[in-house]
């Protein structure tokens, strides 16, 4: 079963540590991505299973056979490791027809002839294509390009599929396509992938699984709900989706309800959450705008928290409203359903939607000092 087990990496290049102490597994037919900002080690991650790059320390096995292990000398060349890739250039070699380029990596392998014919139209015939393997790839589009790569990746039956950002050169469009388009081959084919990117949405919509990559260190797996709605730290909540952080004060405690005095504002609200944090502690209040709801100030509902604020602007943003609201001297951003709101409002919202983390985290850029705002 290829389940592909990665233990304790690590990777320096002369003295940068690009990789620190990165564990994790994947299960057979999972589609499992690595998600992070520019630099924090995705590719390294990806080609240190490719064979591309030897980890400094650490191991990986498919399916049990090892590939690499840094202790005990181990390290299987990339030919040897049966692992389909596909990059972000499609690497196409343009002098050569797409059933040429696909050949390729058979000849490699010694596939008879014959066998290749099959196999050529068969991996096309599954990315869509089967009927244009004696064009060039400049005779191709960008999308059908992307998946002649897809194809060559798959020619050979690798046993994983390693994709390090191959839909970024798309168009915002195609590349919306693209993804449920691959998305559907993967579970059709059932084959182990892992996939590359630093968009949040991409990582959302096709995984199984998510690994929130940061400096090296996975700081969080999980699905993408898991990932979204229980975001293990606040970088996280802050790079999947949009976050307001709200730093204050535990004032007291009863079970999983923590009441929190705010910094910016000196209100309290409260916040259900099964991380217990002790009465005196500083803390951070995570919100996404979705989260929170803006009503005039005479219409506040019961059993929610209720906070004193002002509109600084509005937007309509297709099927919602979206709101800048003073609270204090920050800046909260809503998510909301009403419209034409204006002046003095009460930002509310349930103390179950909102997160707790434990210390004051640094405010995003565009929450922060308000001081300078004059509308
Ligand atoms: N061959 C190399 N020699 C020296 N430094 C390298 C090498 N390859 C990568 N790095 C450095 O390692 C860090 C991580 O790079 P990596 O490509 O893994 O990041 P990434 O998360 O995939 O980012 P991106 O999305 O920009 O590719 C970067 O700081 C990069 O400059």
């Amino acid at each position: 079963m290829p389940e592909v087990t990665v233990k304790n990496l690590a990777k320096t290049f002369g003295d940068n540590s690009v990789l620190r102490d990165v564990t994790f597994t994947i299960k057979d037919g999972e589609f499992f991505t690595l998600l992070g900002a520019s630099g924090c080690g995705k590719s390294t991650t990806l080609n240190c299973i490719a064979g591309l790059e030897q980890p400094t320390e650490g191991s990986i096995a498919v399916g049990g056979r090892p590939f690499v292990d840094a202790g005990a000398g181990i390290f299987l060349p990339p030919e040897e490791r049966n692992l389909g890739m596909v990059f972000q250039s499609y690497a196409l070699w343009p002098h050569m027809t797409i059933a040429k380029n696909l050949a390729l990596p058979l000849d490699i392998r010694k596939v008879p002839k014959d066998k290749q014919r099959t196999l050529i139209h068969d991996a096309l015939d599954k990315v869509g294509l089967a009927a244009l393997s004696g064009r060039y790839p400049h005779q191709l589009s960008g999308g059908q390009q992307q998946r002649v790569a897809l194809a060559r990746a798959l020619v050979y039956s690798p046993t994983v599929l390693l994709l390090d950002e191959p839909l970024s050169n798309l168009d915002a469009k195609l590349r919306e396509q693209a993804r449920a388009w691959l998305k559907r081959l993967q579970e059709e084919l059932g084959i182990t992938t892992v996939y590359v990117t630093h968009d949040q949405d991409e990582a959302l919509a096709l995984s199984d699984r998510i690994a929130v990559m940061e400096g090296g260190n996975m700081i969080q797996i999980g699905t993408p709900h898991e990932i979204y709605e229980k975001p293990a730290a606040p970088a996280v909540a802050a790079f999947v989706g949009r976050c307001n952080f709200l730093t204050g004060k535990v004032v007291s405690v009863d079970g999983t309800r923590h009441t929190v005095l705010l910094d910016a504002s000196g209100e309290v609200v409260r916040v259900d959450s099964d991380t217990r944090v002790p009465t005196g502690d500083s803390v951070t209040v995570a919100v996404r705008p979705e989260r929170l709801e803006v009503v005039a100030s005479a219409e506040t509902p019961a059993g929610v928290n209720r906070l004193d604020t002002q509109v600084i602007t509005s937007s309509y943003v297709g099927s919602r409203y979206e709101y800048d609201v003073r609270l204090g001297d920050q800046v909260v951003q809503v998510l909301s359903g009403n419209a034409g709101l204006a002046g003095d409002v009460a930002l509310v919202f349930d103390p179950g939607h909102a997160l707790l983390y434990a210390d004051r985290v640094e405010l995003p850029e565009d929450q922060r000092d308000l001081l300078t705002v004059t509308s």
